[in-house]
């Protein structure tokens, strides 16, 4: 699957959406890849990910088990698993960092690739990258769905991208006009229990 044909999925749920959003690292953008929107089409998502598990095939050889940053990896990363053959487990904020919890843990020497949705600025990837560390675990492999930082990202382990891009995302004191004219919207769940 090339980058079109990832967008035209993205597209085809609705879920390629312009006006003002706040990303998880804070940083500002008017475009938004609402996820979600294509994770509701179970055909859809089975589609990106049955790409993105043969692209991690090639890239690093077999894996053991997918690493997922909830809430949006959750889904990806579950599915990206099956079309692997290996367990999917996640990690969730706890107090804000990210945490392996429900009982699940790590086979030790586990070859194991972090599975993200989206990723901007790869912060939540390194943050899920360390938390499986943290973990006793080995990241083989960071793999999303999307990468929308033309590739400048650093996930803290060999990067994967079923497709890539490059959206502009800005400051918030350095808004252009056009953007600062529009309400902003919060769409993630990193400031959700804030
Ligand atoms: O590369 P980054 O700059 O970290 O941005 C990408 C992250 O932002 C979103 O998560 P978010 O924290 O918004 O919450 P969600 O997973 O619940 O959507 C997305 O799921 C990635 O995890
Ligand atoms: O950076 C983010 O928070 C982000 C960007 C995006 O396009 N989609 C998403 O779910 N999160
Ligand atoms: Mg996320």
């Amino acid at each position: 699957m090339n980058t079109e044909q990832v967008l035209e999925e993205f597209r085809a749920s609705g879920a390629l959406r312009e006006g003002h959003f706040v990303l998880s690292s804070g940083l500002h953008s008017g475009t938004f890849l609402q996820k979600n929107l294509v994770f509701q089409y179970p055909e859809r998502t089975e589609r990106l990910c049955k790409a993105l598990a043969a692209k991690i095939k090639e890239a690093v050889g077999e894996v053991d088990l997918c690493i997922s940053p909830a809430v949006g990896g959750i889904i990806p990363g579950y599915e990206t698993a099956r079309h692997l053959g290996v367990p999917s487990m996640y990690v969730e904020r706890e107090g804000g960092s990210f945490k392996l919890r429900r009982a699940f843990s790590i086979p030790p020497g586990a070859r194991i690739a972090m599975v993200e949705d989206i990723v901007s600025t790869g912060l939540s990837s390194r943050e899920c990258v360390d938390a499986i560390k943290a973990a006793g675990g080995n990241v083989v492999v960071a793999a999303c769905i999307v990468d929308r930082s033309g590739g400048r990202a650093d996930p803290g382990a060999p990067f994967v991208a079923l497709a890539r891009l490059d959206v502009p995302a800005y400051p918030a004191d350095q808004l252009p006009p056009e953007l600062a004219a529009i309400p902003v919207e919060d769409p993630g769940s990193r400031r959700l229990h804030g």
